[in-house]
């Protein structure tokens, strides 16, 4: 990915919630770790605020409005924490997309290397299970190596581990929120799935906009190929304001995200 070239994105304003409240078809895309649910010590520990559980299934049985949630987690961890019906789940950075009907698309791109990524789940299991407080997540298309919990003198060894294993089977490494991510090196990402799913929903035309809020690197994928590829996208920044980005505004914290899903509610009467 180039590196962001967009300005320091603005703070999210109130002409710009009219637009999204305007919209049909809207698709709404949410990120789950530090959007929808604060970070938490472990994937396990993550939840989602009820109130905000509500305001997501109210958005999505509003008429003309998609629901969908675009994580780096396995897509059925990922619908597992936010636990509604009827949305539509782009897991594992999008590798994988799951339709609120069950079926479930995987990126074709990746289909030939997923036992690299078996192999190198089981490459790293003894160097985490070494490491206390860190933990190998294996999300079978991608792996999460996460350190929030372990001692930083054990982080230079544990990321010498991560990468030596990833380069053995020809994966990739990036970091995230004290995470080392292992993915399959394909042109596959947050921003080609939401695309996908943008234009199968029909979200792109005169009338629909795209919104997707994110708070990681990974989220920038999303922002740079939204943007560049519609003007009927709308890209939010979870994050403080010196961050660069490719998206168009920024917003504080997921409480900030939960107020806003809340003003979008009372805006479409919904
Ligand atoms: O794209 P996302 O939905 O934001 O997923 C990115 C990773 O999120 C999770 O890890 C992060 O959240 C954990 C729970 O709050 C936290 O403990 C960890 O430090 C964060 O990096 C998830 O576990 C990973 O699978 C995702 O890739």
């Amino acid at each position: 990915m180039s590196a962001p070239t967009a300005a320091l994105a603005a703070a999210f304003g109130e002409h710009a919630l009219q637009r999204v409240a305007a919209a049909s078809p809207l698709l709404a895309l949410f990120d789950i770790d530090g959007t929808l649910a604060p970070l938490a010590p472990r994937p396990q520990d993550a939840r989602v605020p009820e109130d905000a559980r509500r305001a997501l299934a109210r958005l999505a049985a509003a008429p003309g409005v998609y629901v969908g949630l675009v994580t780096g987690r396995g897509a059925d961890d990922g619908a597992r924490l936010v636990g509604l019906p009827g949305l539509w789940v782009v897991g594992n950075h999008g590798v994988e997309t799951v339709d609120p009907d069950g079926t479930r698309h995987i990126a074709p791109e990746v289909l030939p290397f997923a036992e690299r990524v078996a192999r190198a789940a089981d490459a790293l299991a003894g160097p985490v299970a070494a490491v206390p407080g860190a933990l190998l997540e294996d999300k079978t298309w991608s792996l999460s190596v996460h350190w929030r919990l372990a001692d930083p003198a054990s982080v230079p060894a544990l990321a010498a581990a991560v990468h030596a294993a990833a380069a053995q089977e020809g994966l990739r490494v990036h970091e995230g929120k004290m995470i080392h991510e292992v993915k399959i090196d394909a042109e596959v990402d947050k921003g080609t799935a939401s695309l996908a799913l943008a234009r199968r929903l029909g979200a792109l035309g005169p009338e629909g906009l795209v919104l997707f809020i994110g708070d990681d690197r990974t989220d920038e994928d999303a922002f740079r190929r939204l943007r560049g590829a519609s003007a009927h996208a709308l890209t939010i920044r979870v994050g403080t304001a010196e961050q660069e980005t490719h998206a168009a505004w920024r917003v504080d914290a997921p409480t900030d995200v939960h107020a806003l899903l809340d003003r979008l509610l009372a805006l479409r009467g919904a």
